[in-house]
């Protein structure tokens, strides 16, 4: 008996699991359904198309683009598919409306930076970059803005003048041994070891020994590739990023660009040290960022920063200004290179300088930036193939907000791609890759043109380190093309290449002679340069 009712509990509670197990099910699908019905049609930006996966919210579009990499392609083909407004997540959508870009990025926007600029936080406060409390932000942007003014950074000219030497010994050696130049590379590495100095008084030995002993470009690589990807649902990234980051196991790539900054800011401190107690000054010190950030005051709190902000500050200028400004110089060296006439005219343009003596190398930027046909070349470059290609977030302000005809709830996310609005945003030809376009505008239009350049973001959030990429390139670029001559190395067998096919920012293979990774940046890789040295005498 008591054998035979164990067997009838025992049935009975088998039922009860597979009831309670069906329910569960059951219930599971219907909140599901739920969720999905309410997305697709219910949602306020339901009215918005897009993508299946993003519109009903079961998975991430931007999560696919910040792993595949394919960002620039893929944004830019979704303007193709559904028009000026896309819903790219649940409650998120891009734009390529031109009334958007003063909405989103004027000066007097209310929109602000969405949590998904908490990842690009680069030590534990924030900095520039990722602080998107407003008032914070503002405190922080007016103490450090007299690092990166244009006076500040003209005193460190002559350190830019020894890199560009020191890149030049080492090309030399290529045009010798007759081997393709990594370009891609080597600019990556320039500009790494140009902020180095301009952040901390010394680079970090990159162009000199010829290899990246530290890391560090795998590193900003890594720390970009995480914050991107994590930064596409900060709700949970962030705190797992931060608890991966105190068990040692997360943010790899911000960790250790952490650790050099700090190791780079201890050497320069000593530095300065040791030169006063042997009695010396530190006047040549007190040019670089680094001292800069230890004198700046909120001038309106009358605030210092502290050490922690002033290590973020600087790891920032290392993890934003080396990628961006190697992306910006590869472009434009690869389309003066492959559009008919470009090279033609820049060299054009530095023969009569040289000639009637308004120009000089190595190149003073005062000289460089009157170089009309170059700087729009430069321009051109960050317009056609702006380095950060993603769409820029934005907050709708309390109260909600309009952008053309469509309403935007508070806490909506909207965003706009530099890559795929500066392929419609520039008439007819937006497609082409055109420097003229920069010369021949009248100022009204030029007024126009540059509101819609969001190479650099925009308004109270405008990149803050522009002026030193543009020092940097004006007086690299200009001494490379003078001093050497450049054709793009074949690819295929027998070329240096990993990869046999290119794939340009357009996700065409061998459209382009280069290798496009895309996720926030639109990295370039595998880009060779056959080099010989231009008879310069002959030409003068
Ligand atoms: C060609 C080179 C560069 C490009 C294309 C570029 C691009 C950008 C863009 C698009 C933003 C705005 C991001 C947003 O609003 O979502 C930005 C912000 C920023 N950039 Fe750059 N950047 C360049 C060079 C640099 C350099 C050299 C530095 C530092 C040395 C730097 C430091 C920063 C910082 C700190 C911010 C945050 C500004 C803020 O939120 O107030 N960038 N940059």
């Amino acid at each position: 008996m008591v054998k035979n009712y164990t067997i009838v509990h025992l049935d009975w509670v088998g039922h009860d699991d597979k009831s309670a197990s069906k329910l569960i099910t059951a219930t599971l699908v219907a909140v599901l359904v739920a969720y999905v019905t309410y997305n697709l049609f219910l949602h306020p930006l339901a009215g918005i198309p897009g993508p299946f996966i993003s519109r009903s919210g079961l998975w991430s579009y931007r999560v696919n683009r910040a792993i595949f990499r394919d960002a620039s392609q893929s944004y830019d083909k979704l303007h193709d598919d559904y028009g000026a407004y896309v819903r790219i997540g649940r409650n998120h959508v891009m734009t390529a409306d031109p009334a958007a870009v003063n909405v989103l990025y004027g000066h007097s926007s209310k929109w602000t930076k969405s949590g998904f600029y908490h990842l690009f936080r680069l030590g534990p406060p924030k900095g520039i970059m990722s602080e998107t409390d407003v008032k914070k932000h503002a405190a922080l942007r007016r103490a450090s803005s007299s690092a990166y003014s244009i006076s500040a950074l003209l005193e460190l000219e002559v350190s830019v003048d020894i890199m560009v030497e020191k890149l030049f010994r080492q090309l030399d050696g290529f045009v010798e041994r007759k081997q393709p130049w990594n370009a891609g590379l080597w600019l990556q590495w320039f500009a790494m070891d140009v902020v180095g100095d301009l952040a901390f008084g010394k680079n970090f030995g990159l162009i000199e020994k010829a290899t990246d002993t530290n890391n560090l470009i795998p590193a900003v690589e890594d720390f970009v590739f995480v914050a991107t990807l994590m930064g596409t649902f900060p709700t949970i990234g962030d705190p797992l990023f931060t608890a991966a980051s105190a068990a040692g196991a997360g943010g790899r790539g911000a960790a250790h660009l952490m650790q050099v900054t700090q190791e780079s800011v201890k050497a320069r401190l000593k530095r300065a040290e040791e030169i006063v107690k042997a009695g010396g000054t530190t006047d040549e010190l007190q040019k670089d960022m680094l001292s800069r950030f230890l004198r700046a005051k909120d001038p309106e709190t009358g605030k210092k920063l502290t050490v922690d902000q002033i290590c973020t500050s600087a790891t920032q200028v290392v993890g934003a200004g080396s990628d961006t400004t190697a992306i910006t110089m590869r472009a434009i060296i690869y389309y003066t290179l492959v559009t008919p006439g470009v090279y033609e005219k820049l060299m054009e343009e530095l023969e009569a300088a040289v000639s009637n003596g308004s120009l000089t190398f190595p190149t003073p930027y005062n000289e460089g930036v009157k170089l009309e046909y170059f700087q729009a070349i430069v321009k051109e470059a960050l317009r056609y193939y702006p380095a950060v290609p993603w769409p820029m977030p934005r907050v709708a302000p309390e109260g909600g907000a309009h952008i053309g005809d469509h309403y935007f709830p508070p806490g909506s996310r909207v965003g706009m791609s530099a890559y795929a609005y500066h392929r419609r945003a520039y008439g007819h030809d937006s497609k082409r890759f055109r420097p003229e376009r920069w010369i021949e505008a009248t100022d009204e239009e030029k007024k126009e043109m540059e509101k819609n350049l969001l190479s650099f973001g925009g308004g109270a959030r405008v990149c803050i380190g522009r002026n030193i990429s543009i020092m940097e390139m004006t007086k690299v670029i200009p001494y490379l093309f003078w001093t050497y001559h450049f054709s793009i190395t074949p690819r295929g067998p027998g070329s240096p290449h990993k990869y046999k096919q290119g794939r340009g920012s357009d996700g065409v293979l061998d459209s382009e002679s280069w290798y496009v990774k895309s996720s926030w940046f639109s990295s370039q890789y595998d880009f060779f340069l056959d080099v010989k040295k231009r008879d310069v005498e002959a030409v003068q």
